[in-house]
């Protein structure tokens, strides 16, 4: 079975510098795939790159095994390649559920009108309601966004994006200003939707990394210098000797 994504020798040049370096990377069904790397290793860049917000100067980039290279990224987007949390914006005053059962409503093609009869509205609560139980936020669903907390708002941001049945996550730092409890929190979701979507995951915190990924890819200057799981990465001299270098620079 082909990756759910393949990234082949992708190059990406800004003026003389080589951001991406010839860049081999896939992601399968099932997997976490996290991407990690120092400040300005060009982590972004290559998630960019994967979204179609920016053009690569070489290389290929495969969406179950079809090339994507000549889609937009709004185009990519209809396929399938979801990005919280730019994809969806949270309405404030409305309740988790609705928020939610909105976006089931936008995905099965209907009008955007707040719920257009009793029976439809039915069916799409149940639906996103089932969505919220399976990533642990059922208590919520009535809160109104506005009186969430950061953390329980990123949650709800990932589980709108999931209502888009996207076939693959782009996840670029999602523990970011959250406070210990909510990235463990964070980590619990991430934790259970591995099995409903394939996520490639930049983070920068460490534990969340190797708490959750099945593969590890390192980046160093645009290159990837090691892919393996925990153990490997965590062993491996050339992965120590980058990190060593960032903390010598500290
Ligand atoms: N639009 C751009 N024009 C020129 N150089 C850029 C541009 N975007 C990024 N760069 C450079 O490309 C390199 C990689 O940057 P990038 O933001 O992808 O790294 P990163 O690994 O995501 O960093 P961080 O962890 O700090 O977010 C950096 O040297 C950066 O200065």
């Amino acid at each position: 079975m082909s990756p759910v994504l393949e990234v082949r020798g992708l190059v990406k040049r800004f003026d003389g510098l080589l951001a991406t370096d010839h860049v081999d990377l896939d992601l399968r069904t099932g997997e976490i795939h996290a991407l990690i790397g120092p400040n300005g290793a060009g982590k972004s860049t290559l998630i960019n790159q994967i979204c179609g917000e920016l053009t690569h100067d070489e290389g290929s980039i495969l969406l179950e095994g079809q090339p994507i290279d000549a889609l937009t990224a709004p185009q990519r987007a209809q396929h399938g390649i979801g990005r919280t949390f730019q994809i969806v914006q949270l309405i404030g005053e409305a309740s988790v559920l609705d928020n939610v059962a909105l976006v089931e409503q936008v995905r099965q093609g209907r009008t955007w009108r707040l719920f257009d009869g009793r029976k439809s509205r039915v069916g799409l609560r149940d639906s996103a309601m089932e969505r919220l139980s399976t990533a642990g936020l059922a208590d919520r669903a009535d809160t109104r966004v506005l009186d969430l907390s950061h953390g329980e708002r990123k949650q709800v941001e990932l589980v709108m994006a999931c209502a888009l049945r996207p076939r693959l996550l782009l996840l670029d730092e999602p523990m970011a200003g959250l406070g210990q409890s909510e990235s463990a929190g964070m980590v619990t979701m991430l934790d259970r939707l591995r099995h409903e979507v394939p996520i490639l995951l930049i983070e920068h915190d460490m534990d969340a990394v190797f708490a959750l990924a099945d593969r590890i890819s390192v980046l160093v200057y645009g290159r990837i210098v090691a892919t393996g799981n925990a153990d490997t990465i965590r062993n491996d001299p050339e992965v120590r000797q980058a990190y060593l270098g960032e903390e010598d620079a500290a």
